[in-house]
């Protein structure tokens, strides 16, 4: 069984308040979106879940097939997707992918890039060079890059952004697919159809607090 506790989160940039008082429980199979202005914290809010950000104050437990895991250790259990994330444009995207498996030691490698870069419909440019993609064709490489060693908790950061009519169907049946095998997972979005198609829904401006007098 899988579930993320979020509890009591904060985040404040210098004098900056963004979210604050933040809870919410998703178990297995559960999608959740993300809402807010650009600038609500919407980013952060997933950087902080995948463990690279700390809160400000507050606390994110996640547990995978039944085990409470060592906040230190959550990154290895994520698939964070996001527009800022930087793909190597002097690799292609088979050794793009290659290279995230080695690094987070996937067994059978080369098996699960073989199979993501046919998911994401890669598999006739696997061997150009990134540099040369569309914007589109980065997003299907960032998603590939995130689900590839198949993590119990999505972090999709406007995963529908510059692709095409396929590839926002694609990204429909990655989360049917997702809800099936009971992962976790978290969408941030703008997009107010995206937002009610997901199970739960968290506005971020409805949390946000201006800074109070000092
Ligand atoms: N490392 C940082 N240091 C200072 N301020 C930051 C940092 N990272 C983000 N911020 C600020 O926090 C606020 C929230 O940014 P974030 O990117 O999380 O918003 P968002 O809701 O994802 O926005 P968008 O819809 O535009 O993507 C912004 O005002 C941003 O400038």
């Amino acid at each position: 069984m899988n579930r993320l506790e979020v509890i009591a989160l904060s985040k404040r940039f210098g004098f900056r308040q963004l979210f604050d008082g933040l809870s919410f429980v998703m178990t297995a199979g559960q999608t959740l979106a993300v809402t807010g202005p650009n600038g609500s914290g919407k980013s952060t809010l997933l950087r902080i879940l995948a463990g690279v950000l700390r809160p400000s104050s507050g606390e994110v437990r996640l547990q995978v097939n039944g085990r409470w895991i060592e906040a230190t250790d959550r990154p290895f259990h994520v698939g964070l997707a996001a527009p800022y994330l930087q793909l190597y444009d002097g690799f292609t995207a088979r050794e793009n992918l290659a290279f995230i498996a080695r690094a987070r030691g996937l067994a059978e490698g080369s098996r699960w890039v073989e199979h993501w870069l046919e998911r994401v419909g890669l598999r006739a440019f696997a061997d150009e060079p990134v540099a040369i993609f569309s914007s589109g064709m980065r997003q299907r490489l960032r998603l590939a890059a995130a689900l590839l060693t198949n993590p119990p908790l999505w972090l999709l950061d406007e995963p529908r952004s510059n692709l095409d009519k396929a590839g926002h169907q694609l990204v429909e049946s990655l989360l049917a697919e997702a809800q099936q095998q009971g992962r976790l997972v978290v969408v941030a979005t703008n997009d107010a159809n995206e937002a009610a198609a997901c199970m739960l829904q968290v506005d971020l401006q409805a949390l946000a607090k201006l800074p109070g007098p000092a």
